[in-house]
C-alpha cells in the first residue's frame, strides 16, 4: 500500500516506520525542512529506543521516503494519514489549528479517491471537521473517506508498542475504507475494533483519560497508606492480582508527566463543559496529580527545612526513562523549587539533559551519575531510569554528605535499604531511617 504520513514527530515518524517495515511504501511529511533533511540522512529528532535502525533499513531498502511536498507524497498514497500536533490551548482544549491547516493542505492536493485519517488525538467530532474542511478546499471534485485511527503508543516504547499494538481502532464511515484500514493493519497481528469516527476519537481519549485515573487512584492511597505505614506497592499488587482490577498502572510515585496524559485530560474536561456534562473524576485526577509532585519536595523539606547551602544531587530529568522528553517533567518545577529555597541543585540525565537545559534556567547538569552525587546532601530520584535502578549504593553511601535517598519512583525495595545505611524515604511507604 502507498501511504502519506504527516507530522514527523514521535507518532508520525514511528507508524510511517512501522508501516514501512510491514511491507508499505511510506512518505513522512513535515514543514520543517531541516528535521526532513536530517531524516533523509538517518538523523532522528528524538530519543527512541530501536527507531533509528528501523529508519535506517527502510530507507535503505527504499519503502521509506521524507519530504516537505505534500503534493509528491499524496500523489500515489492511497491512504493520507495526519499526525501532527494537538497540543493545548490555553484554555485547557486542544489547538486544532494544525491538523484543519493539514485538512486545508490535503483538500488542495487531492487527486483522486483516498482514506484521509487523522490519528492526532482530537476532540470528538473532529473527523466531520477534517471532512467538511477537505470538501471545501478540493471544490468537491474527487471521492475521499475520512477515518479516525488512533494512537495508542507509549513514548520510549514507542517502536515496540506500535509492532506490538494490544489493538488497533478504526473509526470509519464507509465499507471501503473499512476494508483499506482493515488490510493495512493485517500484518500487526491484532484486534481490529471497528467503529464510526465519533466512537473511535472517544476510545483515545477515554483510554488516556483511565490511564490517568489510575494513577491518581493510586497515588492517593500510597499518600494515605503512609499514615499508617501501609505499602504501596504491595496494596497495588494486591489490588491487581484481581483480574478486574489489572495490575499495570498503578504504581505510585510523583505523577503523570508527559505530552498526553495532562493535555488529553484537559481537553476531555473543556469537552464535558461545552456539552454540559460536568466530568467531576477527572477534575478530581487532575487535582490530584498536581499536587502530587510536590509530595517529594515536602519530604526535603522535613529532612532539612533550610536549604540554604545544601547540595542535592536529582536523578532524572526526563518525565519518565528511555525518552529525552521533558514535556510536564516533575523535574521543571522541583529544581527551581529547591534552588529558590537556596540549595545547589546538579541534575543527572543519560539522554535528556539537552532539552532539559532549554526549560530549566541555570540547569547544572552531568551526565556522569556518580559525579552528581559526590558530595551531595540528599539525593532525589525523579526518573526510573535503569543506570539509577542499578546503581551501586555502597559506591552512592561513600561519595556522599549525608547517606539520605528520597525516591520519588519507589525504585528500591525496603527490605533492601532496611540495614543499608541510608535514610529513604519513597512515596505510599514507611521511611526507613
Ligand atoms: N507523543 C506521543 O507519545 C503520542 C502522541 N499522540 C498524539 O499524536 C499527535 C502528534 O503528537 P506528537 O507526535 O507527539 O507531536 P510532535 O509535536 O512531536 O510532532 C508534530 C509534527 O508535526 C509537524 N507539523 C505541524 N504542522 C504540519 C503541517 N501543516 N504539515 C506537515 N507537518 C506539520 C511538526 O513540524 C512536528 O514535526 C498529537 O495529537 C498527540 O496527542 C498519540 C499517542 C502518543
Ligand atoms: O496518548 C499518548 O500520548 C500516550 O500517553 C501515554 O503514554 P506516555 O505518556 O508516553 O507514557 P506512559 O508510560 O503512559 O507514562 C505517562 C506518565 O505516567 C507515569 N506513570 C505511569 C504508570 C504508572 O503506573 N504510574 C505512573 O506514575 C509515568 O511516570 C509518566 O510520567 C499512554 O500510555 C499511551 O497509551 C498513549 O498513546
Amino acid at each position: 500500500m502507498n501511504i502519506c504520513v504527516i507530522g514527523t514527530g514521535y507518532v508520525g515518524l514511528v507508524s510511517g516506520t512501522c508501516f514501512s517495515e510491514i511491507g508499505n511504501k511510506v512518505t513522512c511529511i513535515d514543514l520543517d525542512e531541516e528535521k526532513i533533511e536530517r531524516l533523509k540522512q538517518g538523523i532522528i529528532p528524538i530519543y527512541e529506543p530501536g527507531l533509528k535502525e528501523l529508519v535506517l533499513k527502510n530507507i535503505e531498502e527504499e519503502r521509506l521516503h521524507f519530504s516537505t511536498n505534500l503534493a509528491e507524497g499524496m500523489k500515489d498514497a492511497e491512504v493520507v494519514i495526519i499526525a501532527v500536533g494537538t497540543p493545548q490551548a490555553p484554555s485547557g482544549e486542544a489547538n486544532l489549528e494544525y491538523v484543519e491547516n493539514v485538512a486545508v493542505s490535503i483538500g488542495e492536493n487531492l487527486n483522486g479517491y483516498k482514506v484521509i485519517v487523522t490519528k492526532s488525538t482530537v476532540p470528538v467530532g473532529t473527523g466531520q471537521r477534517v471532512k467538511s474542511i477537505i470538501s471545501e478546499y478540493s471544490h468537491g471534485k474527487y471521492e475521499f473517506d475520512v477515518a479516525s485511527n488512533p494512537e495508542f503508543l507509549r513514548e520510549g516504547s514507542a517502536v515496540y508498542d506500535t509492532m506490538n499494538m494490544d489493538r488497533a481502532v478504526i473509526g470509519v464511515e464507509s465499507k471501503r475504507a473499512e476494508e483499506v484500514l482493515t488490510k493495512l493493519h493485517e500484518p500487526f497481528n491484532t484486534e481490529v475494533v471497528v467503529t464510526n469516527v465519533e466512537t473511535s476519537e472517544m476510545i483515545k481519549y477515554a483510554s488516556n483519560a483511565f490511564l490517568a485515573t489510575k494513577i491518581s487512584f493510586i497515588n492517593e492511597i500510597a499518600n494515605l497508606s503512609e499514615h499508617f505505614g501501609a505499602d504501596v506497592i504491595k496494596v497495588a499488587e494486591g489490588m491487581g492480582l484481581d483480574k478486574r482490577i489489572g495490575k499495570h498502572f498503578l504504581q505510585a510515585g510523583i505523577g503523570y508527566g508527559g505530552s498526553c496524559f495532562p493535555k488529553d485530560t484537559s481537553a476531555l474536561i473543556h469537552i464535558g463543559r461545552e456539552v454540559g456534562e460536568d466530568l467531576s473524576i477527572l477534575k478530581a485526577v487532575e487535582e490530584v496529580n498536581g499536587k502530587q509532585r510536590m509530595r517529594i519536595a515536602d519530604k526535603v523539606n522535613e529532612i532539612y527545612p533550610d536549604l540554604e547551602g545544601k547540595k542535592l544531587a536529582v536523578l532524572g530529568l526526563a518525565f519518565k526513562p528511555n525518552t529525552d522528553d521533558m514535556r510536564y517533567a516533575p523535574s521543571i518545577d522541583l529544581i527551581p523549587y529547591f534552588k529558590n529555597k537556596g540549595a545547589e541543585v546538579i541534575a543527572y540525565d543519560p539522554i535528556a539533559y539537552e532539552n532539559a537545559a532549554k526549560e530549566i534556567e541555570g540547569l547544572q547538569y552531568s551526565t556522569d551519575l556518580y559525579e552528581t552525587i559526590k558530595d551531595s546532601d540528599a539525593v532525589i530520584i525523579l526518573t526510573e531510569w535503569d543506570e539509577v535502578k542499578k546503581m551501586d549504593l555502597s559506591k552512592v553511601k561513600e561519595l556522599v554528605n549525608e547517606p539520605i535517598i528520597i525516591d520519588g519512583r519507589n525504585i528500591y525495595k525496603l527490605d533492601d535499604m532496611k540495614n543499608s545505611g541510608f535514610y529513604y524515604a519513597s512515596i505510599g511507604r514507611p521511611t526507613i531511617k
